[in-house]
């Protein structure tokens, strides 16, 4: 499992190592420096004329004292430092100064054509504001630039909590990150402007629990290995129970997806109740599941409480649609059901009339809201959660005492406790209807084999992903469907399980 922290939190870990631990502020930067030189020479990049772009803080002494390193190994290197002297650190007054003893060159307004790499130091996680005049400029030039650009710590322009663009960011194709890489390079735009990242480690001290209220995580591939377990001498009734209620009469590919999904991923059996309507076509498409269907207006209360008992885990929403009879039976599986529960898409929709049900749920359930379902739960805006994704995720699951699984680009995971994910597998080829019944099928299909709901959930989102990786390779981001996510969902459990 790989670690995040925000610019905030970095913050602390670097005044912690300096003044509780002794390690002076000019050894982690020449730490940090060096990490940048290595990789600048590990990846080959066009060292004939460097520029080294430095703002006034610590990011940009990183940078001069970067330069000194550069220059010392004969590599041709020009600074030009953009901030006011006035308000210069006292680290980068230090390193003005080394560096002009060993006659670094330092520059004003040269074109930016002449330079083979361009290394961006001007802001790190100090960035607090807007990025507006001649920094904006030289952005917007280093961006224009031929040259190759690697980023200190983060792209300058970035928010180092969000990876919002704070009005214009530097477009790096490296970013050489100092301890843990930074939620603004993991959340999109910042993603996206970071190019290829590497943490270096650079002495700062890792504790971050005596810091923070919540620390950031992603589950990965190799974590999926370790946890991945198939009992050989298990059975069809081992393996899980799954009572899956979804489709409406015009709906039965929401359920059709979320049903065959949970089965490739591994469960004993899968019961559907859905609409009659479906009849003719769902056993035909999916025979391995078992059926139970009702009309126009009847839940089939009896025979869906027996289904209820049968189950080990049960899934609403997929398709449902939000009439009456979609509210009917959500109100139902609140009362009676005694599972482990997830709540999709229409679920989710319906839950807002349902809420002192949902609180009175003795137990876990799992909600998989994209943004707008977000929004609509918790009373907040779109954008709101785009400023505190971590945070804004984690509250709700609190509230409520849920797994949540907040969809985006970059999907949260939360239960109100200590420990937040974020998951970084996964393409846009996956923004295509039916992915998220897959998501259902998968977070039902773990469930139903025994996972506690958060190892569930961290490992359903990332499984999903790793299946759209994989079809993306195959078919590619524009030709994927969401049925390709469940035949990946196999091959990816077969590699990793
Ligand atoms: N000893 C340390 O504290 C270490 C710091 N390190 C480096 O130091 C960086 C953090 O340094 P700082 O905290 O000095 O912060 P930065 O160097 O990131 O930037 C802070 C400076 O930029 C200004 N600023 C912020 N937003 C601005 C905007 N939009 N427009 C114009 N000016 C703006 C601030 O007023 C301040 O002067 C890290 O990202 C990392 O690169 C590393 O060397 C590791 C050790
Ligand atoms: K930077």
């Amino acid at each position: 499992m790989r670690e995040f922290v925000s610019g905030t939190q970095m913050k602390q870990l670097d005044r912690y190592t300096i003044q509780e631990i002794g390690i002076p502020s000019l050894v982690l930067m020449e730490r940090a420096a060096r990490s940048v030189y290595d990789t600048m020479i590990k990846e080959r990049l066009p060292l004939k004329k460097v520029l080294v772009l430095c703002g006034s803080g610590n990011n940009g002494a990183d940078g001069v004292a970067l330069a000194r390193m550069l220059h010392l190994s004969n590599i041709s290197v020009d600074v030009e430092i953009l901030g006011n002297p006035s308000h210069f650190t006292t680290e980068m007054k230090q390193q003005i100064e080394i560096a002009k003893k060993y006659q670094v060159a330092f520059v004003k307004n040269k074109s930016l054509s002449e330079y083979t790499t361009i290394v961006d130091a001007i802001f790190g996680v100090g960035l607090d504001r807007e990025v507006g005049g001649g920094y904006k400029e030289k952005i917007k030039e280093i961006n224009q630039a031929d040259a190759k650009v690697v980023a200190v710590d983060i792209p300058s322009g970035i928010d180092s909590a969000t990876g919002k663009v704070l009005g214009c960011a530097v477009c790096a194709d490296w970013t050489v990150s100092f301890a843990y890489e930074k939620l603004g390079t993991v959340f999109y735009e910042g993603a996206e402007y970071a190019g290829n990242v590497r943490v270096a480690d650079i002495g700062i001290v890792k504790m971050p629990e005596i810091c923070f209220p919540i620390s950031t995580y992603t589950f990965e591939e190799k974590d999926l290995k370790e946890k991945l377990f198939r009992r050989e001498s298990g059975n069809k009734g081992t393996f899980g129970k799954v009572l899956l209620i979804a489709g409406n009469e015009m709906t039965s590919g929401a359920a059709l997806l979320s049903a065959s999904s949970a089965l490739h991923t591994g469960v004993g059996m899968v019961k559907v109740h859905t609409r009659k309507e479906n009849r003719a076509i769902l056993p035909v498409q999916l025979p391995e599941a078992m059926y139970c269907f009702y009309g126009k207006k009847e839940i089939k209360s009896e025979a869906l409480a027996e289904s209820l008992e049968w189950a080990d885990v049960v899934g609403i929403g997929p398709g449902l649609g939000t009439n009456k009879q979609a509210e009917a039976l959500l109100e139902f599986v609140l009362k009676y059901s005694k599972r482990p529960l997830v709540i999709d898409a229409d679920g989710l929709n319906l839950l807002k009339s349902k809420l002192d049900l949902l609180e009175k749920y003795e137990y876990p359930v799992i909600m998989t809201p994209h943004l707008g379902e977000f929004s609509r739960l918790s009373g907040l805006s779109i954008k709101d959660w785009k400023q505190q994704p971590i945070e804004l995720t984690n509250e709700l699951a609190h509230r409520y005492n849920v797994t949540l699984v907040c969809k985006d680009a970059r999907t949260v995971i939360a239960d109100g406790g200590q420990n937040v994910y974020v998951n970084t597998t996964g393409n846009s080829g996956m923004a295509t209807a039916g992915s998220g019944d897959v998501l259902t099928g998968i977070l039902l299909g773990l469930l139903a084999q025994g996972y506690a709901p958060l190892d569930a959930a961290v490992m359903g989102v990332c499984v999903h992903g790793l299946a759209g990786d994989e079809a993306a390779k195959e078919k590619g981001k524009y030709a994927m469907v969401a049925g390709d996510l469940i035949t990946y969902t196999g091959d990816v459990l077969k590699k990793r399980g």
